[in-house]
């Protein structure tokens, strides 16, 4: 599913680099400082500056020499890097009326004239998008999708301790998309060889290509397009996406709406409810399952690197389980309130790794004058702003030792959670993670049945490219290169704590309940 990982980082690369392309269009009229930053090259500015690897990196060096600020200038364009906590909420969320608009890239009128990808754009579809991704959200705060997601952390678990761990890293992809995916439209993924699954994962694949700049030429000459008469054959692929990605969600919210699903409370036939003033949305259900496989999968993931090289707290967080929760028994969201220490460990594997090392860009629709230590910097409109979750959630000021992994820093000194806790992890504003609500319960459940059930440490396999013992490490060199944080596959070992817990799973497993009919109930007959 590595390639599935990679939709945020295609739609936020092409928003950065699109502006290139479209460099001196959009200046504006009047002019002021600009915020600092590194000098660059005639014409293309910055430009060659940038790295295609791990650009997180090379923007935490610039917020070490330029503050926490910084201007960039690719081809003429302005890109603003926000490495401050305090300056990302005044920009992002209480500005953030001029501060939530996204730049898509010309062909994606080819591939999504809809605009269904409703993330990478602004306007009508992304507004509905959000309303009814609020809808959905009550739910899944008021508890609704619970006991599936306890119910997919059980199946990990279980297979998990079938194979011992020899493909925990799969596994752990196979959840995020089976969680959201049954959330979504009532499509279990028990196996993750569904073909149905491998064919969603093929059009996310897809459509990280069409939506990279240089995904077609008509992102750099999108006149070309407009010419009556002329072969177009940019358009081959892009409406052979569109027939592949039609029928892939055409059978899933089928599935949903009348089909084997339809008993069942999924967000497709929510959207699809013709009831509501926006009528039949249910395209813009696409965006979630690209959305929420590979951010979550890759946290989880982080979450595991994190106990193989910073262990020192997981006795303690097991012993807080272990109190509260038994050897005779796992895990359930009921003790959620009970657990701070794997709450705290939820919180810093957000801030150790944040999915998205520089959330999604924002793109500014007014000039703007921003006030930083003391003087004011111009952000003209168009800014693309860049919001770097890995320097803010790094910042020494407000994190000792950032680069280790503590959840205790998130603990008072009688254990429980600290008040006033932000992230940057899950954006800002109005574009807020959608399915934040979500998120921190697929986090929270998986990661509290891994700790109740496992110890986990490194493995001694031998790393089959090297031949030699595998170099567990937390540097660039272990993650995938671009926008997130997806770490690339390494061994682990899950290791039982103990006979009777593995016995518990297997008997909590063999008497759960199995039948989706039931986990996703309509709430109208829960409360009968
Ligand atoms: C660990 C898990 C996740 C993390 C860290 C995460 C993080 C983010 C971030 C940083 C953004 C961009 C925010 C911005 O532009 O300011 C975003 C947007 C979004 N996320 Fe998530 N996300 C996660 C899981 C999910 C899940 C599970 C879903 C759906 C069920 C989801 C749905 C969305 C959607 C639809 C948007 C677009 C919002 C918009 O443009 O208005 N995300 N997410």
């Amino acid at each position: 599913m590595a390639t599935s990982l990679s939709f945020t980082e295609a739609a936020a690369l092409a928003i950065v680099l699109m502006v290139g392309i479209h460099a001196l269009r959009a200046r504006s009229s009047s002019e002021g400082r600009r915020p600092p930053g590194p000098r660059g090259f005639p014409i293309l500015g910055n430009l060659l500056q940038i790295p295609g690897q791990h650009p997180a990196t090379y923007f935490r060096k610039l917020f070490e020499e330029y503050g926490g600020l910084v201007s960039l200038n690719v081809a003429g364009f302005p890109i603003i890097l926000v490495g401050n906590m305090t300056l990302a909420k005044e920009l992002l969320e209480k500005r953030s009326a001029k501060f939530s608009s996204r730049q898509a890239t010309p062909y994606s009128r080819c591939y999504d004239p809809d605009q269904n990808h409703w993330p990478v754009h602004s306007g009508k579809s992304h507004f509905i998008g959000r309303k009814l991704s609020a809808s959905i959200m009550t739910g899944v705060r008021a508890g609704e999708t619970e006991p599936l997601q306890q119910f997919e952390a059980l199946i990990s678990a279980t297979r998990i301790l079938d194979d011992r761990g020899s493909s925990w890293f799969h596994e752990v992809e196979r959840t995020a998309a089976s969680m959201v995916l049954t959330a979504g439209f009532g499509f279990h993924c028990p196996t993750g060889d569904e073909p149905e699954l491998k064919e969603l994962l093929a059009c996310i694949a897809d459509i990280i290509v069409l939506s990279s700049p240089n995904g077609s030429i008509i992102n750099a000459l999108p006149f070309l397009d407009k010419i009556p008469g002329i072969p177009k054959p940019w358009r081959v692929p892009a409406d052979a996406f569109r027939r592949r990605e039609e029928a892939v969600y055409g059978k899933l919210v089928t599935r949903a709406v009348s089909g084997e699903a339809a008993g069942m409370n999924t967000w497709a036939a929510l959207f699809a409810s013709e009831d509501k003033p926006e009528g039949d949305q249910r395209r813009l259900m696409n965006p979630f399952a690209t959305a929420a496989i590979e951010t979550t999968a890759s946290s989880l993931q982080a979450f595991v690197l994190a106990c193989i090289l910073h262990p020192q707290w997981i006795a303690r967080a097991q012993a807080q389980i272990d109190t509260i929760v038994g050897p005779d028994r796992i895990p359930t969201f009921q003790d959620r309130a009970r657990l701070p220490w794997i709450e705290a460990v939820v919180r810093e594997t957000h801030r150790w790794r944040p999915a998205l090392r520089f959330g999604l860009p924002h793109k500014s629709t007014a000039d703007d004058i921003v006030e930083y230590q003391g003087q004011e910097y111009y952000i003209p409109k168009g800014s693309i702003v860049l919001a770097v979750t890995m320097a803010i959630e790094h910042d020494q000021n407000n994190y000792e030792n950032p680069d280790e992994f503590h959840p205790e820093r998130f603990l008072d000194d009688k254990g429980q959670l600290k008040g006033g806790y932000e992230t940057s992890a899950f954006g800002f504003g109005r574009r807020l993670c959608s399915g934040l609500p979500f998120a921190e319960r697929s986090l929270w459940i998986n990661i509290a049945m891994m700790l109740w059930a496992f110890n986990i440490h490194k493995s001694e396999e031998r790393d089959s490219r090297t031949g030699l013992p595998f170099e567990y490490s937390s540097g660039d060199e272990a993650f995938f290169g671009g926008v997130t944080n997806a770490p690339l596959p390494f061994p682990a070992v899950f290791q039982p704590r103990t006979a009777h817990h593995e016995e518990v799973i297997r008997e909590e497993w063999a008497n759960c309940e199995k039948d989706l009919n039931v986990l996703l109930q309509h709430k109208t007959e829960i409360d009968k």
